[in-house]
């Protein structure tokens, strides 16, 4: 037997070994069912399968790309090379490009990012005169991919009364007509959004039958990683292309379904028996990755459930720390508590950054973490944010890039077409718009065809609109010979976008600066790596779709030595020596929007056990007296998940034990009506060399009115800066006006209006504010 084969149990051994047929591995977490996928594509290239003939699905490419240099390291680079392996996103892009000429796009079609659906949906609901209070964007454009992700065609809808009848339920009539005009403007801008990614490669194989058979005789061998989270579309792709040979594995968790909300469909593990012959069924019980204690407290917890699979989930390994429940004050509290635990820990146990992952139920969470994080100078990353390429310099670059590819491109062309500013004004555009739409064109061909067009322009505007059109086909010659990174260099500059941004000399500015030379360097490397690479050249087009397709998730670089922030659904897949669950309370998590049907408080449980079996050696679960939600301080309650856990396997923290606490006068009620939550004094970032600080966007600098007092060194006094009248800006409640001052010395107060939140008293020795005039 091969050595590498040693590295399975006889368990993962029989779905490895077996080499055709369809088979579903079902196995509860850390079972080692991505080892199976990994060891089973290496097996299968040792008994001479072609890498042209295996497409392997993952739920990021970074899983994708581990996966790759794990093989890489059995079988050899230059074999693992050619595998077809990656998200479904990413992998049927690749197709969509080689095929688009069969559904009338251009193969160098754009792939919108939500960012750019999002202001395509608010221009049509504008432009049909819709009340965007009741049509919110970001609901249509969630209904608009449902309809997608069950393959429910514009035509389709008109011929559906009930989806009709829905709609206007819920008080959107005309839902169909916004999903009509969106998909006919992504394809007059030669354009396709996510969903369209998956929802035509399904017309593809459907209505092209010589295209199913190549691709279907390309793929001999089709391996789906996370079965559970594949939804209906993906689920057709897959019932497509492995019909012929049926040589598919798939292996999920029906325990770690966590995406029904986005269309995810559990029925497809459960059905897949049904949907093949003589399906094998493998089952792994033997978890390696963490300890007993945490995997019979994830046990007890799923337990709960009655929709699932019977699945049994052992360890040999220790039993292992209990898991930690600590109770806080609020989330500042919270956050202090978790950055000494993770240091105290770094230093007991030599442990690294890396090491640790402090996880959550929703984004908004993350702040409070952050501002510990910070003060105590330990690096971490959010994984999950705005991604780079969605900050705003950064889609400015893009857009002029996805111009010279694309020049239908209607998202991408607003965006720049005055921007740096030359005098085109949205009068000029609307009419362009109007125009466009009425010969059925993109803004850009009518751009170029003023002369034959009665554009009702004066003819300053004819020439700048015209000087626009040769600045972008000038990029596009250069483009035929210069590669991505020269070009955009050049696109920089000749646009006047560098000179713009130079313009702005604030921290921010000089941020935008440093991210736009940081795009570059990474195209730089972009062009170099591609060299090395047979099938790819390293043009323009192929960056844009790695851009388009790349999810924060996937920014390899900034991996090392940091501390990951995420919410539990981008932890899927992933172990962490040490894991931080916070905000474990009512309505936070589970999620109050996520309780009124069993099926979606069993989601929620699901998460959790997700999220708990993360963990190697250690779980954490904190819970508060009081959270903000929707800009109220609220008493929390503690989750239900925390007393779902068989008790025999938690540790309550008496509350003395974890007193990291920055002043000890919090706990007594002094503050009036101040949320004690904001009492917390930030000091300003140090930059020490040895600790690079994280990669964020930095926080506006906040000038502290006043130094707090930290443990007990002495009040330093409130000295007068502020006084009414002045304008004050602050973290959570952004910009306010103090109307009056009281008190004396540590006990002063400022009342103020702010925008956010109305009239609060601040105590301000302690408020974070920076006055702005
Ligand atoms: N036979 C084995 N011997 C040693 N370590 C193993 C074995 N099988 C799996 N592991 C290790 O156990 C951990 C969990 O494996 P893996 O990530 O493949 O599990 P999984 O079932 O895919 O988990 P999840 O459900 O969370 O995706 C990994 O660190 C893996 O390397
Ligand atoms: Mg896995």
């Amino acid at each position: 037997m091969e050595k590498y084969l040693s590295q399975l149990n006889d368990a993962q051994l029989a779905p490895t070994l077996q080499k055709d047929g369809p088979m579903i591995v079902i196995a509860g977490a850390g079972s080692g069912k991505t080892r199976v996928l990994t060891y089973r594509i290496a097996y299968l290239m040792h008994q001479g399968v072609d890498p042209f003939n295996i497409l392997s699905l993952t739920f990021t490419n970074k899983a994708a790309r581990e996966m790759k240099s794990r093989i890489a390291q059995i079988v050899g680079d230059s074999e693992a090379k050619n595998l077809w392996m990656g998200t479904f996103h990413s992998v049927f892009a690749k197709i969509l490009r080689i095929e688009a000429d069969r559904l009338g796009y251009p193969s160098n079609f754009t792939i919108y990012d939500t960012q750019d659906s999002d202001r395509l949906i608010r221009d049509i609901i504008k432009q049909l005169n819709l009340n965007k209070d009741i049509y919110k964007y970001k609901q249509v454009r969630s209904r608009i991919s449902s309809y997608k992700n069950s393959l429910i065609t514009v035509k389709a809808y008109f011929n559906n009364p009930e989806l009709i009848e829905a709609d206007t339920a819920a008080r959107r009539p005309k839902m169909g007509d916004i999903y009509k005009e969106y998909v006919e403007r992504c394809f007059k801008a030669g354009a396709m959004d996510f969903d369209d990614l998956l929802l035509k490669t399904n017309e593809l194989l459907t209505r092209f039958p010589d295209v199913l058979a190549k691709y279907q005789d390309r793929f001999r061998y089709i391996l789906v990683d996370e079965y559970q989270d594949t939804n209906h579309s993906q689920y057709l792709i897959v019932r497509a292309l492995s019909d012929r040979f049926q040589n598919i594995c798939v292996v999920g968790d029906d325990a770690q379904s966590i995406y029904a909300f986005r269309g995810a469909n559990i029925n497809n593990i459960l059905n897949f028996q049904r949907d093949y012959d003589d399906v094998k069924m493998y089952r792994l019980e033997q978890n390696y990755r963490s300890t007993k204690n945490i995997v019979n407290a994830a046990n007890s917890i799923i337990d709960k459930n009655k929709t699932k699979l019977d699945k049994v989930v052992w360890t040999a390994n220790d039993e292992g720390q209990k898991i930690i429940v600590n109770r806080l004050l609020n989330d500042g509290d919270e956050g202090r508590f978790v950055a000494s635990s993770i240091f105290e820990n770094q230093m007991q146990h030599q442990l690294k950054a890396q090491d640790f992952a402090v996880l959550y139920r929703t984004n908004a969470q993350s702040r409070a973490i952050e501002d510990a994080l910070r003060k105590r100078n330990i690096p971490y990353r959010i994984y999950g944010g705005l991604s780079f390429y969605q900050r705003k310099e950064i889609k400015d670059v893009l857009s002029y890039l996805r111009l010279i590819i694309n020049p239908k491109d209607e998202e991408a062309l607003k965006r720049v077409i005055n921007f740096p500013m030359r005098g085109i004004g949205q009068t000029t555009l609307d009419k362009l718009m109007v125009t466009a739409n009425h010969y059925k064109r993109s803004i850009f061909e009518v751009m170029k065809n003023l002369d034959k067009i009665d554009l009702k322009v004066n003819s300053g505007t004819r020439q700048k609109l015209s000087d626009f059109v040769t600045m972008i086909e000038s990029f596009q010659i250069m483009n035929q010979t210069a590669n991505a990174f020269e070009l955009a260099e050049h696109v920089v500059k000749a646009s006047g976008l560098i000179k713009e941004f130079n313009k702005d000399q604030t921290p921010e500015g000089i941020a935008r600066i440093e991210n736009i030379e940081e795009m570059l360097n990474g195209m730089k490397d972009f062009v170099e790596e591609q060299k090395e690479l047979a099938d790819t050249t390293g043009s323009l087009t192929e960056f844009l779709e790695d851009v388009a397709l790349a999810t924060d998730m996937d920014n390899d670089k900034d991996d090392g030595e940091k501390v990951a922030l995420m919410t539990i659904h981008l932890a899927k897949g992933l172990e962490f020596p040490y894991v931080y669950i916070v905000g474990m309370e009512e309505d936070l998590f589970p999620s109050a929007m996520s309780m009124n049907t069993r099926s979606e408080l069993e989601e929620e449980r699901r998460l959790f056990y997700v999220a708990l079996t993360r963990a190697e050696k250690q779980a954490y679960l904190t819970y508060t007296l009081s959270r903000y939600r929707w800009g109220k301080l609220i008493d929390a309650e503690p989750s239900r998940f925390i007393e779902e856990i068989d008790a025999q396997y938690l540790e309550f923290l008496k509350p003395k034990e974890h007193q990291q606490r920055a002043n000890p006068m919090l706990d007594a009620d002094i503050f009036g009506d101040i949320e004690p939550d904001k009492i917390r004094f930030k000091k300003p970032k140090k930059r020490t060399a040895e600790k690079t600080p994280p990669k964020f966007i930095p926080p506006k600098k906040l000038k502290p009115v006043s130094k707090a007092s930290h443990g007990g060194e002495g009040a330093n006094l409130f000295d007068g800066q502020l006084s009414k009248g002045n304008i004050v800006e602050h973290m959570r409640f952004g910009k306010g006006e103090v109307l009056k001052i009281e008190g004396k010395g540590p006990d002063t107060k400022a009342e103020i209006n702010f925008e956010n939140g109305g009239v609060k008293k601040l105590l301000l020795r302690f408020a974070k504010l920076e006055i702005l005039g």
